[in-house]
């Protein structure tokens, strides 16, 4: 099975966490999408769907599925969403569409975050990946010389302009032994709006799609 269709299989797999008439929350991505479609060929009728993103929020849309504010609720069941990488913990790096913080704010109000990924996204130690940074583009130079100090390198995204009006810093040379101690240190870093590492808001599951078909990681 290639990529492709091993994100279709776990984007199929996750339609088994939503249950008729609830609010599902949902991710941004190439896998998401699948849920997406697969969500909408299921039958399941959800009560609505909050997007973490225009690009979501446009597919949902397309299905007939209805799109809330994230206002318009107190919380949500299940969260779905792919991931960049993820670890042996449920700890993840995203952004790698740009959506992250938006990802973080719908995946706060969730009790499960189900991470989707294809086999390749699994890694012992997060920052492989280029780590997505949402930042205000006025602090770019200081937020690239913080991550030197941590042994990054910082490379603004050219041309991208987040759903929020946001700049992305990719950070690459970076090992997050500690993702929890990572993340905190890092949000309160001036300027910067989102750190693509999700750590207080870990998967709790993940449907990981490889050579053998879906297996359920709980964490
Ligand atoms: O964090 C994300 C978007 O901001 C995505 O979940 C992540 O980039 C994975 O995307 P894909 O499913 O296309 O591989």
């Amino acid at each position: 099975m290639n990529q492709d269709q091993l994100k279709q299989l776990v984007g199929r797999a996750a339609v088994d966490y939503v249950t008729p008439g609830q609010i599902v929350g949902v991710g941004t991505g190439s896998t998401v999408d699948c849920f997406i479609d697969a969500l909408a060929a299921s039958g399941v009728a959800v009560a609505g769907a909050v997007s973490s993103s225009e690009r979501s929020t446009q597919r949902l849309q397309k299905h007939g599925i209805k799109v809330l504010d994230s206002a318009d609720v107190t919380g949500l069941t299940v969260y779905i969403d792919g991931a960049d990488e993820i670890d042996g913990n449920g700890f993840m790096v995203k952004g790698g569409g740009a959506a992250l913080t938006r990802e973080k704010i719908v995946a706060d109000l969730a009790e499960k975050f189900v991470c989707i990924a294809d086999a390749s996204k699994l890694v012992q130690t997060l920052g492989k990946f280029p780590l997505p940074v949402e930042i205000i583009p006025m602090a770019a130079a200081q937020l690239t010389r913080r991550f030197a100090k941590l042994g990054g390198e910082a490379r603004l995204r050219a041309g991208v302009v987040t759903d929020n009006g946001g700049h992305i810093l990719d950070v690459t040379g970076l090992s997050i032994t500690d993702p929890l101690a990572f993340e905190a240190e890092v949000s309160q870093w001036p300027g910067v709006v989102t750190v693509g590492v999700f750590a207080r808001n870990k998967a709790q599951v993940c449907l990981l799609g490889g050579a053998d078909g879906v297996k359920t990681l709980i964490f």
